[in-house]
């Protein structure tokens, strides 16, 4: 399989780290030669650890072989599959899909990692909806099992099957959802995070006791502030407000510390400082 990637970032580098591993050829694309070299140090960095724990089947350099990277758009014309995980935001998703929509073979499906924003519009936006389809991975992509399988209104049986099997070549678990703000993972998390970070700024607790409130006492395997960090405060805030205008309902109202972080520029890991420093 010609397996496709747009956005060299945390995410889209762990999806085409982990297509890969699983024998596919994968390309991937990024806007500048600085984060291709990013992205690719960091699937490096993944193999090698994972190959020192012996869970790689194939060595680290026939994985990073599968791998091409590149700044041209026009290279994913013969694509069998295209994952999408640039930015979280509607107008530059929808942009780059028409563009896409142009490119790719007539039979290529297409999907977006989007943590939030509608499949049916940016399916439109290809101008190949039956053909288009949620595929939305967890971070860090190489170590969770989840792959949320979102269908638009017009996506096919077909493109639904094809794209829950390559999943599970992935040695992912699929599972469908329809297509609604936040479809369900981040309809349920985001809401969570955003309430911690309100404790926050109502003073209810210190991030690092609410963290701890929230592992120690709900098993979860890291707390609420440390997982915001680590998703990305700007993507966390982009969740949020796409919650907040697609339900109607302000139980989904952004924190105002988190649109102030943002703001400032502290996003979290990504930028060094969030709640925590990096
Ligand atoms: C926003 C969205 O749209 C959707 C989302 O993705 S929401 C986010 C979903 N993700 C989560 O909720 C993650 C929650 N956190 C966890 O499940 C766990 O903390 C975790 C799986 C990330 C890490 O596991 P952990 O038990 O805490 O152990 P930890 O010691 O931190 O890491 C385990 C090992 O994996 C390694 N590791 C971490 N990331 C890695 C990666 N990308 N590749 C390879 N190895 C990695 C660590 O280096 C560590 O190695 P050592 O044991 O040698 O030190
Ligand atoms: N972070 C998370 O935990 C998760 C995120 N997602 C989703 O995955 C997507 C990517 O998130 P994440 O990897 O965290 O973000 P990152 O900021 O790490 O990566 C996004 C990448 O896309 C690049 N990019 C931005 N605009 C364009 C463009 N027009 N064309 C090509 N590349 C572009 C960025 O470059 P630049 O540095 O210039 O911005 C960056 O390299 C988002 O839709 C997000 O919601 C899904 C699951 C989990």
């Amino acid at each position: 399989m010609n397996f496709g990637v747009i956005g060299a970032g945390q995410m889209g580098g762990g999806i085409a780290q982990v297509a890969a591993q699983s024998g596919f050829d994968v390309l991937v694309q990024d806007v500048q030669q600085a984060f291709l070299d990013r992205g690719r140090a960091t699937i490096e960095k993944s193999l090698a650890k994972l190959h020192e724990k012996g869970r790689l089947a194939d060595a680290p350099d026939v994985v990073l072989g599968r791998i091409r990277f590149t700044m041209e758009l026009q290279d994913f014309a013969d694509s069998d599959l295209v994952v999408e995980a640039i930015v979280e935001n509607e107008a530059v998703k929808a942009e780059l899909f028409r563009t896409l929509g142009g490119i790719v073979k007539p039979s290529g499906i297409l999907a977006s990692n989007t943590s939030s924003i509608p499949i049916t519009a940016l399916a439109s936006a290809s101008g190949r909806p039956e053909r288009f389809i949620g595929m939305h991975f967890m971070n860090p992509v190489p170590l969770m099992q989840l792959v949320e399988v979102i269908r638009g209104y017009q996506t096919s049986d077909e493109t639904a099957r094809i794209v829950t099997e390559t999943a599970e070549q992935m040695g992912k678990t699929p599972l469908p959802c329809n297509d609604f703000p936040g479809f369900v993972s981040n309809r349920i998390l985001m809401p969570m995070l955003n309430e911690a970070i309100q404790c926050v700024m109502e003073g209810v607790a210190e991030p690092e006791a609410i963290d701890g409130i929230m592992k120690l006492g709900m098993n979860h395997p890291m707390g609420p502030l440390t997982l915001a960090d680590f998703i990305g405060l700007d993507t966390c805030l982009s969740i949020m407000e796409v919650l907040h205008r697609g339900l109607g309902d302000d139980k989904y109202r952004p924190s105002p510390l988190l649109r102030k972080m943002v703001q400032a520029g502290l996003l979290g890991r990504k930028s060094g400082q969030g709640f925590y420093t990096y």
